[in-house]
């Protein structure tokens, strides 16, 4: 039987390569989500027919109705919509394409269902990490991961290799548009010179991320909670190409490294069809004519968001919410061209000072730390 699939976030960047995958595969897709995207969401209904299409804002999904009355499109609104796209029981895998944690309800009502979980979402494992691993270990849930990089580590670990063979997990970061530039040259740039990754295309909230390196910083956090490793045991290289997509270091010193051209389509493919590997739309990569590959080592003194993360790490629990919760809130006041470059890292510091952190958190906790932390820079 082919694979049905719920996309929560099918208009965004993530979203929309998942569609592609899930054409080019033969799979199907089930239930369509968005925040408030009326018209891609009512062409993906047209061309997918999934039974149930959602958007986040209320307003957006009655035009949408409207417009799809005269399919079987099943469609609803608001939260209450979304947790229905995620629990439906047609669905046997999620995936999680939104962005920020407010993916985290959507993703634990998935998980409480028992659905295989190809995870885009990083805010999600940034803020209740601990959390997100126990639901899915007691619903027997698999969390199989579509960022690059940790996609990478779990080919380079072999799904579930001994972690006592593991001498530490390498992950890979582009350094970003601004690598190289120090805080003078940084504090005039804008959401446009943020919004040019030499790599990737990519949604907004992501790319600026990689611009301050709160990108590395997240998925340091994603790879302690999905690998169970401790911050000691992972380290950061920069790789300006994007080509290996990281590394696993074993203790007899071997280095198990994963490449392939900089396309998401290949590791949402791989957490769709794994054990198994199928042809599929992402490029191959020609390493005939892709030219060097060069090393080097983060900068964290200018790009301060990666030297936060790494503390948050350490700290642990609401650490990483507070720390997420204050970087959403500082990069959508950057995009809204209402702060400055440098004033994203100033914000999250700024928050990690003062909201307190609470331990082995609940999920009010985690909520929480995460309001806490957006009112402590505003
Ligand atoms: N893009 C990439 O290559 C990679 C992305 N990721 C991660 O994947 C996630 C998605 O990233 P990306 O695809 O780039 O993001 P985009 O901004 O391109 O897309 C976000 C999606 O989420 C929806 N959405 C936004 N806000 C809400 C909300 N409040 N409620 C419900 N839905 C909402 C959007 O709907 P609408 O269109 O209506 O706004 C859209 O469908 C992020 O967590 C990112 O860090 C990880 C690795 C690589
Ligand atoms: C495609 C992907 O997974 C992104 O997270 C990407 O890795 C961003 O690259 P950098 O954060 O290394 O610039
Ligand atoms: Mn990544």
């Amino acid at each position: 039987m082919s694979k049905r699939i719920t996309i929560l976030g099918s208009t965004g960047s993530i979203g929309r390569q998942s569609l592609e995958v899930i054409s080019a595969c033969g799979m199907e897709a089930v239930a369509l989500t968005a925040n408030s995207s009326v018209k891609l969401l009512e062409e993906q209904a047209r061309r997918y027919r999934p039974e149930l299409a959602v958007l986040m804002d209320e307003r957006a999904a009655g035009d949408l109705r409207v417009k799809l009355a005269d399919t079987n499109v099943r469609v609803l609104g608001g939260m209450e919509g979304i947790l229905e796209a995620a629990s439906l029981s047609s669905a046997d895998t999620v995936i999680t394409a939104v962005v920020g944690m407010i993916g985290l309800r959507p993703t634990l009502a998935a998980i409480r269902e028992g659905k295989r979980i190809a995870l885009a979402n990083k805010e999600t494992l940034v803020c209740a990490g601990q959390l997100v691993l126990e639901e899915a270990r007691d619903y027997g849930a698999q969390i199989i991961p579509v960022d690059s990089e940790h996609s990478a580590l779990f080919q380079c670990l072999e799904g579930n290799r001994d972690r006592g063979e593991v001498k530490r997990l390498i992950l890979t970061c582009s350094g970003g548009p601004f690598y190289g530039k120090k805080p003078a040259e940084l504090k005039g740039m804008t959401r446009e010179n943020a919004l040019q990754h030499p790599n990737w295309s990519m949604g907004a909230k992501i790319t600026v991320d990689s611009a301050t390196l709160m990108n590395k910083g997240l998925e340091f956090i994603e790879a302690m909670h999905l690998y169970r490793m401790p911050p000691e045991k992972i380290s950061v290289l920069i790789h300006r190409e994007s080509i290996i997509h990281s590394l696993v270091e074993y203790c007899d010193n071997a280095m198990i490294a994963q490449l392939g051209a900089p396309d998401m389509r290949l590791p949402i493919q791989y957490a769709l069809t794994w054990p198994k590997r199928t042809p599929g739309p992402a490029v191959p990569l020609d390493l005939w004519n892709c030219g060097s590959m060069t090393f080097g080592t983060p900068d964290t003194d200018t790009f301060r968001c990666l030297k936060l993360a790494m503390e948050a790490a350490e700290t642990g629990g609401t650490a990483g919410a507070i720390l997420n919760g204050a970087n959403e809130e500082a990069v959508s006041q950057f995009l809204a061209g209402k702060i400055g470059f440098l004033e994203i890292a100033e914000k999250v510091a700024l928050a990690m000072e003062r909201v307190p952190v609470v331990r082995e958190p609940g999920l009010d906790d985690v909520l929480e730390a995460d309001r806490a932390a957006r009112e402590a820079i505003d």
